[in-house]
């Protein structure tokens, strides 16, 4: 059985991200909507990345945000993925020449294929409970006995932790978890207990 990969979201602070990459964490989301309580400045997020050792992924999130805004990220943080958290069309998310992750706002969204039929350049998709125009971020999870019914990669997102990640992973085998609020002590704040736990919490499912 496939490996799940870990995404840690929302991380504000170079401690946080070194210890995550220490963990073997897969990929870090750095939130650069000014509508987060976890937004960073691209500069601080450079400079966190730029310190990061090899083969771990870099993900910039958005959620509506201008395309003046996004280029000038883009071009100082470069990032390996993008990810857009809003009502972006498919155009607007192949705009910027970058592999892109694409959020299903869960609480709105009853047929998860054909939402994601309309993102044919996505890489995949990352499940959040919100509804739509609304931020992620909540540490509220969704109906974990929905089938998304994809056959492209996807994150399973919202409300997950150290004590409900297993049990996640054995209902839906999604291609990765993301977290941020399940391994923080406030928002953008990481725990380093929250994150070790949540590691060996997915790495002892990878064994069963
Ligand atoms: O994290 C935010 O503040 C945020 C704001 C606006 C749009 C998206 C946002 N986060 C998206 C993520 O990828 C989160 O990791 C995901 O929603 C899971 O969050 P949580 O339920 O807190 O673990």
């Amino acid at each position: 059985m496939n490996r799940v990969r870990i995404k840690f979201c929302g991380m504000t602070r170079s401690e946080d991200a070194m210890l995550a990459a220490r963990l073997g964490v897969d990929a870090l989301g750095f939130v650069f909507t000014r509508k987060s309580r976890r937004f960073v400045d691209p500069a601080a997020a450079t400079g966190m990345i730029r310190r990061l050792p090899p083969l771990i992924s870099s993900v910039a999130l958005f959620m509506d945000d201008e395309p003046a805004w996004i280029r000038q990220v883009i071009s100082m943080v470069r990032p390996s993925l993008l990810q857009f958290h809003g009502e972006e069309s498919a155009t607007d998310c192949e705009g910027y020449g970058l592999p892109f992750l694409k959020g299903v706002p869960m609480a709105s969204v009853t047929d998860v294929a054909s939402y994601a039929a309309g993102f044919a350049g996505a890489a995949g998709f990352l499940l959040d409970a919100h509804a739509r125009g609304e931020a992620g971020g909540q540490g509220v999870r969704f109906d974990w006995t929905r089938d998304p019914g994809l056959d492209r990669p996807w994150l399973l997102a919202g409300g997950i932790d150290a004590g409900n990640v297993g049990e996640a992973i054995r209902l839906l085998r999604p291609h990765a978890v993301d977290v941020s609020s399940g391994i923080e002590s406030s928002p953008g704040i990481k725990d380093a207990g929250r994150m070790r736990a949540f590691v060996s919490a997915v790495q002892a499912t990878n064994t069963q």
